[in-house]
């Protein structure tokens, strides 16, 4: 499977909503690599056209051969062609290119009413281009204007069956199929043409293919947003058909299917639409172009950067890991009762802390994830049989940390049974994520006051010196670096707002464990 390319042909339209501006967006929208030969340059925002500056033709053919020479597409997307010279040399640049694939929305005049293809031009269009289309996008006046220069009479629409037989007519002129855009012609539950706002019930899209109708219906919409609308649904349909195409095991050796991607592509418009943000513009506003679209607001192996500076993170982010308890530790000026006390909770907490790493092998899938977790639990075994010792030179037993002389405070309760109860309730990420903080503080914390060592003195003799080493010893740095590798390969299978529950529980978590360093915390009871 490759990416997915489609060449747009169109005008640019400066205001963002219409042109190749918009076509550029609903490609990147659809995964699809995006590539432009610019017809024409417009002065436009929403209200209308002020003026167009038009490419030279010839060069609309370099800009053509650039894209075509290096990077085959799967698709060409044709919008506004501004002249007649211009359809000459796009024509025949898709015949030098042998492009199999044209959608061909024949813009002529904007919503606002600007003229973006000169009317001795529509000739060009028709027999030039019409001949080598794929799939034709008119919509009703569109189809009309070009009839009329086919000096083909028709029935002005009064309803679905004269659409119908409208989309037969334009077939008739060349493109392998039709899709007649119904949106200027609202019609009522009888598919009838409405005549007030209130009988306005629906409109439908025609596909005609020269064998078959496929009609794709859509509930009657009210909004002034729908400037580049048709800019928008051929580029969808393109998109929808380069997908396709970029899929096939051998190319060309499967039949391309107008009807799923068009109505694929009409689904996107509406909700377009229905989503467009307010208040861009004073005119007819764009669609929202994104409304399909998840965006992960961090670069893919930097989640935990993004985390810590995330403003929900990083003011108890900076209280835990530069809180006065460590600093007091690593200096030496804290008070012995409150560091033994510290020992034994932070004991007890360890426990909870194996047990929850046990449940997280639990939830892994695979046995090098099992694995994984049982190394942490082998690890923290060895962190407890260093607390031990520690443990031991104040005077603090084994026996008396096991049997329950002490008692285990109400922030190792909260901090270790909160931990767990993610990890019961939650998937496996959520567990990791509450389990961060302790990884990920411990070890910023004690780099940071090992590193401040150098300017002071006072470690010698300072008994609680132990707790900064063992932090920042080698096999903690690297127990937290492989940690962080694994939030990062999971992060990126989340789901945005999923993943901003997850920095919820990280934050929680890193209350937690705010709490447990307030001096407090230990002798509450
Ligand atoms: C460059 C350019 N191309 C196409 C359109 C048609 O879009 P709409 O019919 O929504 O005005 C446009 N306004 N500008």
């Amino acid at each position: 499977m490759t990416v997915p390319k489609v060449l747009v042909i169109a005008g640019s339209d400066s205001s963002g909503g219409a042109g190749l501006e918009a076509d550029q967006k609903v490609l990147s929208a659809h995964e699809c690599y995006a590539m432009t030969a610019t017809t024409a340059l417009t002065a436009q925002n929403t209200l209308g056209v002020d003026d167009v500056h038009i490419t030279p033709p010839a060069f609309v053919g370099k800009q053509i051969d650039a894209c075509l020479t290096d990077i085959p597409c799967d698709v060409v997307k044709i919008g506004m062609l501004a002249s007649a010279e211009t359809i000459r040399v796009v024509a025949e640049s898709l015949r030098k290119h042998r492009v199999s694939t044209v959608v061909l929305d024949p813009v002529m005049i904007a919503t606002s009413g600007a003229q973006l293809l000169p009317g001795d031009a529509v000739r060009n269009l028709r027999t030039q281009l019409l001949p080598t289309t794929t799939l034709l996008t008119p919509n009703i006046p569109e189809a009309m204007l070009l009839l009329q220069d086919a000096d083909i009479h028709y029935k002005s629409p009064s309803g679905l069956e004269d659409l119908k037989a409208l989309a037969g007519q334009v077939h008739q002129l060349g493109p392998r199929a039709v899709l007649l855009k119904g949106g200027h012609m609202p019609l009522t539950r009888e598919y009838t043409k409405a005549t007030s706002d209130e009988e306005k019930f629906v409109t439908v899209d025609i596909l005609f293919d020269g064998e078959a109708y496929t009609l794709i219906e859509s509930k009657y919409l009210e909004s002034k947003n729908t400037h580049g609308t048709g800019c928008s649904l051929a580029s969808a349909i393109a998109a929808n058909l380069a997908i396709q195409k970029s899929g096939w095991q051998r190319p060309e050796s499967q039949a391309i299917d107008l009807a799923s991607a068009s109505r694929l592509a009409v689904a996107y418009v509406t909700t377009g639409i229905k989503t467009s943000l307010p208040n861009l513009g004073h005119g007819s506003g764009p669609i929202n172009h994104f409304h399909n679209v998840q965006v992960q607001p961090f670069s893919q192996g930097h989640f935990v950067e993004y985390l810590l500076s995330h403003p929900a993170v990083a003011p108890v982010w900076q209280k835990y890991t530069h809180h006065p308890f460590a600093t007091q530790m690593a200096r030496g000026t804290l008070s012995e009762v409150l560091f033994k006390n510290y020992l034994v909770q932070d004991y007890l907490y360890l426990t909870h802390f194996a047990r929850t790493h046990a449940l997280a092998a639990y939830k892994s899938r695979t046995m090098s994830a099992i694995t994984a977790e049982a190394n942490i639990l082998l690890h923290i075994e060895r962190e407890m049989t260093l607390h031990r010792a520690f443990c031991a030179e104040f005077g603090i037993s084994r026996a008396d940390l096991e049997s329950g002389t002490y008692k285990e405070s109400l922030a190792c309760v909260a901090y270790s049974r909160y931990v767990l109860d993610i990890g019961q309730s939650q998937d496996w990420l959520a567990l990791q994520m509450a389990l961060a903080p302790c990884l990920l503080g411990y070890g910023q914390a004690a780099q940071r006051l090992y590193a401040e060592k150098e300017s002071r003195t006072t470690q010698q003799g300072n008994r609680y010196w132990r707790w900064v080493e063992n932090y920042n010893a080698d096999d903690y740095q690297e127990a937290v670096v492989a940690g962080r590798d694994l939030i990062e390969t999971h992060i990126i299978k989340q789901s945005p707002s999923r993943i901003q529950e997850l920095i919820g529980i990280f934050v929680r978590a890193t209350e937690m464990e705010v709490r447990f360093w307030d001096f407090d915390a230990h002798v509450e009871e």
